[in-house]
Protein backbone atom coordinates (compact mmCIF):
# COMPACT_ATOMS: atom_id res chain seq x y z
CA UNK A 1 0.00 0.00 0.00
CA UNK A 2 1.51 3.50 -1.10
CA UNK A 3 1.26 5.78 1.51
CA UNK A 4 2.77 9.78 1.52
CA UNK A 5 4.76 10.91 4.85
CA UNK A 6 4.69 15.22 4.38
CA UNK A 7 7.86 15.90 6.52
CA UNK A 8 7.20 19.08 7.84
CA UNK A 9 9.74 21.76 9.55
CA UNK A 10 10.97 25.03 10.30
CA UNK A 11 14.57 25.53 10.23
CA UNK A 12 17.05 28.64 10.42
CA UNK A 13 20.45 27.64 10.41
CA UNK A 14 19.42 23.30 9.14
CA UNK A 15 19.69 21.71 12.04
CA UNK A 16 16.87 20.66 11.77
CA UNK A 17 16.54 20.34 8.06
CA UNK A 18 19.20 18.12 8.05
CA UNK A 19 17.13 16.08 10.66
CA UNK A 20 14.12 16.37 7.82
CA UNK A 21 16.56 14.68 5.25
CA UNK A 22 17.17 11.70 7.46
CA UNK A 23 13.82 10.93 8.63
CA UNK A 24 12.89 11.71 4.70
CA UNK A 25 15.56 8.72 3.57
CA UNK A 26 13.98 6.48 6.41
CA UNK A 27 10.21 7.07 5.14
CA UNK A 28 11.53 5.85 1.74
CA UNK A 29 13.21 2.99 3.41
CA UNK A 30 10.18 1.69 4.81
CA UNK A 31 8.48 1.53 1.47
CA UNK A 32 6.51 5.47 1.24
CA UNK A 33 6.68 8.62 -0.86
CA UNK A 34 8.70 11.60 1.65
CA UNK A 35 7.20 14.65 1.00
CA UNK A 36 9.88 17.34 2.46
CA UNK A 37 7.95 20.74 3.19
CA UNK A 38 8.62 23.92 5.02
CA UNK A 39 6.29 25.86 8.04
CA UNK A 40 5.19 29.13 6.36
CA UNK A 41 7.86 31.74 7.94
CA UNK A 42 6.39 35.12 9.91
CA UNK A 43 9.37 36.77 8.12
CA UNK A 44 9.08 36.44 4.53
CA UNK A 45 12.37 37.31 3.72
CA UNK A 46 13.54 33.68 5.49
CA UNK A 47 14.95 31.57 2.97
CA UNK A 48 13.47 27.83 2.63
CA UNK A 49 15.35 24.78 1.34
CA UNK A 50 11.81 23.14 0.76
CA UNK A 51 8.31 24.81 -0.77
CA UNK A 52 6.70 26.01 1.68
CA UNK A 53 3.74 23.38 2.85
CA UNK A 54 0.10 23.96 1.70
CA UNK A 55 -2.86 22.93 3.43
CA UNK A 56 -3.80 20.36 0.96
CA UNK A 57 -0.69 18.53 1.55
CA UNK A 58 -1.38 17.95 5.10
CA UNK A 59 -4.82 17.29 4.81
CA UNK A 60 -3.88 14.42 1.87
CA UNK A 61 -0.97 12.95 3.87
CA UNK A 62 -0.86 9.58 5.53
CA UNK A 63 1.71 10.34 8.48
CA UNK A 64 3.84 13.28 9.29
CA UNK A 65 7.01 14.17 10.72
CA UNK A 66 6.94 17.48 11.92
CA UNK A 67 10.46 19.46 13.52
CA UNK A 68 10.93 23.23 15.06
CA UNK A 69 14.27 24.31 16.79
CA UNK A 70 14.00 24.53 20.50
CA UNK A 71 13.12 28.00 21.19
CA UNK A 72 12.84 29.32 25.17
CA UNK A 73 12.21 25.15 25.77
CA UNK A 74 9.40 25.32 23.24
CA UNK A 75 8.55 25.25 19.21
CA UNK A 76 9.19 28.42 17.07
CA UNK A 77 6.30 31.00 17.00
CA UNK A 78 6.03 30.38 13.32
CA UNK A 79 5.41 26.56 14.25
CA UNK A 80 3.09 27.54 16.69
CA UNK A 81 1.31 30.18 14.03
CA UNK A 82 0.62 27.21 11.63
CA UNK A 83 -1.35 25.13 13.89
CA UNK A 84 -3.21 27.99 14.08
CA UNK A 85 -4.17 27.65 10.79
CA UNK A 86 -5.39 24.32 10.79
CA UNK A 87 -8.71 24.99 12.20
CA UNK A 88 -10.79 23.85 8.85
CA UNK A 89 -8.36 20.60 8.63
CA UNK A 90 -9.22 19.92 12.43
CA UNK A 91 -13.38 20.55 12.30
CA UNK A 92 -13.37 18.11 9.15
CA UNK A 93 -11.20 15.83 11.09
CA UNK A 94 -9.15 15.08 8.51
CA UNK A 95 -5.83 14.00 10.67
CA UNK A 96 -7.43 11.80 12.82
CA UNK A 97 -6.06 7.99 12.97
CA UNK A 98 -3.08 9.21 11.06
CA UNK A 99 0.45 8.29 12.36
CA UNK A 100 2.70 11.80 13.58
CA UNK A 101 5.62 12.24 15.90
CA UNK A 102 8.12 15.06 16.11
CA UNK A 103 11.47 16.10 15.97
CA UNK A 104 14.15 19.33 16.99
CA UNK A 105 17.46 20.94 17.59
CA UNK A 106 18.57 22.17 20.61
CA UNK A 107 21.85 24.35 21.23
CA UNK A 108 22.58 22.46 24.34
CA UNK A 109 22.09 18.92 25.70
CA UNK A 110 19.28 20.09 28.28
CA UNK A 111 18.24 23.23 26.86
CA UNK A 112 14.75 21.86 26.40
CA UNK A 113 14.77 19.33 23.43
CA UNK A 114 12.59 16.85 25.57
CA UNK A 115 10.20 19.39 26.81
CA UNK A 116 9.97 20.65 23.03
CA UNK A 117 9.02 17.24 21.51
CA UNK A 118 6.54 17.07 23.70
CA UNK A 119 5.10 20.28 23.45
CA UNK A 120 5.02 20.07 19.85
CA UNK A 121 3.10 16.66 20.49
CA UNK A 122 0.31 18.71 21.46
CA UNK A 123 -1.74 20.36 18.10
CA UNK A 124 -0.66 16.84 16.82
CA UNK A 125 -3.09 14.62 19.49
CA UNK A 126 -5.73 17.56 19.70
CA UNK A 127 -5.96 16.80 15.33
CA UNK A 128 -6.82 12.73 16.36
CA UNK A 129 -3.24 11.90 15.02
CA UNK A 130 -1.64 8.39 16.19
CA UNK A 131 1.20 9.87 17.95
CA UNK A 132 4.70 7.52 17.61
CA UNK A 133 8.51 8.15 19.02
CA UNK A 134 11.42 6.15 18.93
CA UNK A 135 10.97 2.69 20.82
CA UNK A 136 14.03 1.33 22.88
CA UNK A 137 14.46 -1.84 20.02
CA UNK A 138 16.55 0.60 18.36
CA UNK A 139 20.34 -0.02 19.91
CA UNK A 140 21.05 3.79 19.11
CA UNK A 141 18.98 5.21 21.71
CA UNK A 142 20.18 2.89 25.05
CA UNK A 143 23.89 4.56 23.68
CA UNK A 144 23.47 7.37 22.40
CA UNK A 145 25.80 10.80 23.65
CA UNK A 146 24.50 13.38 21.92
CA UNK A 147 20.26 13.65 20.86
CA UNK A 148 17.84 10.24 19.78
CA UNK A 149 14.93 10.22 22.36
CA UNK A 150 12.17 8.17 22.88
CA UNK A 151 9.61 11.18 22.27
CA UNK A 152 11.25 11.60 18.85
CA UNK A 153 14.66 12.26 16.90
CA UNK A 154 16.48 14.77 18.37
CA UNK A 155 20.04 17.09 17.83
CA UNK A 156 22.26 18.84 19.65
CA UNK A 157 23.61 21.48 17.81
CA UNK A 158 26.49 23.18 20.39
CA UNK A 159 26.66 26.82 21.56
CA UNK A 160 27.51 27.91 17.95
CA UNK A 161 24.83 25.82 15.91
CA UNK A 162 27.37 23.96 13.80
CA UNK A 163 27.87 20.96 14.83
CA UNK A 164 27.02 18.11 12.38
CA UNK A 165 24.50 15.31 13.09
CA UNK A 166 26.37 12.24 15.17
CA UNK A 167 25.96 8.56 14.00
CA UNK A 168 23.33 7.82 16.27
CA UNK A 169 21.47 10.82 15.54
CA UNK A 170 21.15 9.73 11.60
CA UNK A 171 20.52 6.31 12.88
CA UNK A 172 17.21 7.67 15.04
CA UNK A 173 16.30 9.99 12.86
CA UNK A 174 15.90 7.01 9.55
CA UNK A 175 14.32 4.50 11.93
CA UNK A 176 11.52 7.26 13.06
CA UNK A 177 11.04 7.61 9.18
CA UNK A 178 10.95 3.90 8.61
CA UNK A 179 8.90 3.38 11.65
CA UNK A 180 6.09 6.38 10.50
CA UNK A 181 6.05 4.73 7.02
CA UNK A 182 5.65 0.78 8.34
CA UNK A 183 2.60 2.47 10.43
CA UNK A 184 0.77 4.55 8.04
CA UNK A 185 0.81 1.73 5.48
CA UNK A 186 -0.54 -0.91 8.50
CA UNK A 187 -3.51 1.70 9.30
CA UNK A 188 -3.78 2.87 5.35
CA UNK A 189 -5.06 -0.70 5.17
CA UNK A 190 -7.10 -1.04 7.85
CA UNK A 191 -9.14 1.95 6.74
CA UNK A 192 -9.65 0.54 2.79
C1 LIG B 1 15.65 32.75 19.94
C2 LIG B 1 16.38 31.44 20.18
C3 LIG B 1 16.08 30.71 21.31
C4 LIG B 1 16.75 29.50 21.55
N1 LIG B 1 16.44 28.80 22.67
C5 LIG B 1 17.13 27.67 22.95
C6 LIG B 1 16.83 26.93 24.12
O1 LIG B 1 15.93 27.24 24.91
N2 LIG B 1 17.58 25.82 24.38
C7 LIG B 1 18.59 25.40 23.55
O2 LIG B 1 19.25 24.41 23.83
N3 LIG B 1 18.85 26.06 22.38
C8 LIG B 1 18.14 27.18 22.08
N4 LIG B 1 18.39 27.85 20.90
C9 LIG B 1 19.34 27.26 19.95
C10 LIG B 1 18.62 26.48 18.82
O3 LIG B 1 17.63 25.62 19.34
C11 LIG B 1 19.64 25.62 18.05
O4 LIG B 1 20.67 26.43 17.53
C12 LIG B 1 18.99 24.77 16.96
O5 LIG B 1 19.89 23.77 16.60
C13 LIG B 1 18.64 25.62 15.74
O6 LIG B 1 18.06 24.80 14.74
P1 LIG B 1 18.14 25.19 13.18
O7 LIG B 1 19.63 25.11 12.83
O8 LIG B 1 17.34 24.18 12.47
O9 LIG B 1 17.62 26.58 13.04
C14 LIG B 1 17.73 29.04 20.64
C15 LIG B 1 18.00 29.79 19.49
C16 LIG B 1 17.33 30.97 19.25
C17 LIG B 1 17.64 31.76 18.00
Amino acid sequence: MTTRILVLYYSRHGAVAALADKIAIGVAQGGSEAIVRCIPPLDPDTASRHAIVSQDELRQCDGLAFGSPVRFGNMVADAKAFWDTTTSIWLKGELIDKPAGVFTSSGSMHGGNEATLLSMSLPLLHHGMLLTGIPYSEPELHQTQTGGTPYGPSHVSGHHGGSKLSVDEQRLAQAFGKRLAKLSQKLKSNRC
